[in-house]
């Protein structure tokens, strides 16, 4: 297996300063002469971003505001001189979409990760998707955009990774035609696995960050919390893998050991294994189809104890049934239960919703909201900003209900 290339890989590296970002850039200190950084982005963690200038020396940093650029260049002017600061949604696409880069880790969180990343996709780059939830938002126009600019495309997210792993050979065109029955993705259940409805009622942020197994940026750890994250992933398996809502299952596997599985029409079933840790995905991303160290630990069988699965409850956790609905409607409603699901999260955070509270808005949004078709851009961009304000209408409204 070779350790080094005769020219690196130049790497744009959106959400730098996240838990994806963070997990990136110690996969690629271990490979120097693989990988060069170009870009690095961030929203407000200026501070953060601008220590990891000073180490990786880019050539173009980003931040989201004016005021956040002109605080990095500050920060900047001993020791990093050659990063040019950059700020705003026009240069995110353009580090993601600029010639002198070869791959683009999509890794800022939410749908704010959605113009870049097709920026990347549009420019034909190698793109490495941790950012799920611009594919569920669009799905349709991205992976034609995939397909017509010869974009390549590797998932990031550990369950997908691990499914693409399990393919014969890369995604294929049909599942059905290449001997798979289904894709299986794995859930660890999340924190809140055996609470009780009542004990759910009352969970709190600090409770619901707490992922079991993974550590993670907390939307994501709440959408674990939630099961919305195994719905935005069955989302995203269809779209990856050509596959219908119907040939993903889902199996609570509360080890995190099983990444997923894929089931072949001989009775086989494949799985990919290994311990918690993003790094895997991603060192195998990023040297695909070659194999690289990642840091990560091996498994040991015989400390591991036992593995076990069960069925998801949808009765506790109605947000897997809702992206169930979601996808099996198609149009706009995927990015419609995206960008409710966004606005309850950041209210439960905030604590201005409880935890149950978040299916409740997501579910009334889909009810307000039809289904439109989603072939244009425009289309989705404003079902995303409608789904929004109607949360965020339905949000106060319950507030107020209850403060009466
Ligand atoms: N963490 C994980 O293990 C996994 C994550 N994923 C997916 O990867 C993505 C990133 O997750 P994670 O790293 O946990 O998230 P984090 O919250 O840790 O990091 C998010 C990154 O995005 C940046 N960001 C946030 N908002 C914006 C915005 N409006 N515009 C531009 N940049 C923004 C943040 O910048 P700043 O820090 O300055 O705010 C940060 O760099 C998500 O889509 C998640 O679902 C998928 C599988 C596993
Ligand atoms: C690491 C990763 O890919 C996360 O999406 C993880 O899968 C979250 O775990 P659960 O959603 O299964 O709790
Ligand atoms: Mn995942």
């Amino acid at each position: 297996m070779p350790t080094s290339v005769e020219s690196p890989q130049r790497i744009t590296l959106l959400g730098a300063t996240g838990s994806i970002g963070q997990s990136t850039l110690d996969v690629l200190a271990r490979h120097p002469s693989r990988y060069r950084v170009y870009a690095l982005t961030a929203h407000r963690k200026v501070d953060a971003l601008a220590a990891l200038c000073q180490t990786w020396q880019p050539e173009v940093a980003v931040v989201a505001t004016a005021s956040d650029a002109q605080r990095l260049q500050e920060l900047l002017r001993d020791g990093a001189a050659a990063t040019t600061v950059r700020y705003g949604a026009q240069a995110l696409a353009d580090v993601a979409a600029a010639p002198a880069v070869d791959t683009v880790m999509a890794a800022i969180v939410g749908a704010a990760g959605l113009l870049p990343t097709l920026a990347a996709v549009r420019a034909g780059k190698r793109v490495l998707l941790a950012n799920k939830e611009a594919l569920v938002m669009s799905g349709a126009i991205f992976m034609e955009a995939v397909a017509e600019h010869g974009a390549t495309l590797l998932p990031i997210d550990s369950e997908h990774n691990a499914i693409f792993q399990c393919l014969p050979n890369g995604t294929p065109v049909s599942l059905t035609a290449t001997g798979i029955d289904s894709l299986v993705l794995t859930a660890s259940g999340g924190p809140f696995l055996q609470a009780s409805a009542a004990e759910l009622a009352a969970v709190t942020p600090a409770q619901a960050v707490k992922h079991p197994n993974w550590s993670m940026g907390q939307k994501i750890s709440v959408d674990s919390a939630t099961l919305m994250n195994k719905g935005l992933e069955l989302i995203e398996a269809c779209w990856l893998f050509s596959a219908t809502p119907d040939q993903v299952e889902v199996v609570v596997h509360p080890q995190s050991v099983i990444h997923s599985m894929v089931r072949y029409a001989d009775g086989s079933v494949l799985a990919q294994m290994g311990q918690p840790d993003m790094r895997t995905p991603i060192a195998h991303a990023l040297a695909w189809p070659e194999r690289i160290s990642s840091g990560v630990a091996a498994l040991d069988f015989t400390r591991m104890g036992s593995l076990s699965f069960e069925a998801p409850d949808s009765t506790r956790f109605p947000c897997l049934r809702l992206a169930r609905e979601a996808i099996c409607a198609g149009g706009t409603w995927p990015c419609v239960l995206n960008a409710a699901n966004e606005v309850a999260v950041a209210a439960f955070l905030a604590g201005e919703l409880s935890f149950q509270g978040i299916a409740e808005v997501i579910e009334a949004v889909m009810q307000q909201m039809p289904v439109r078709p989603a072939s244009e851009l425009a289309t989705i961009l404003s079902a995303d900003q409608e789904a929004r304000a109607c949360a965020t209408r339905y949000i106060a409204a319950q507030s107020a209900l209850a403060s009466d």
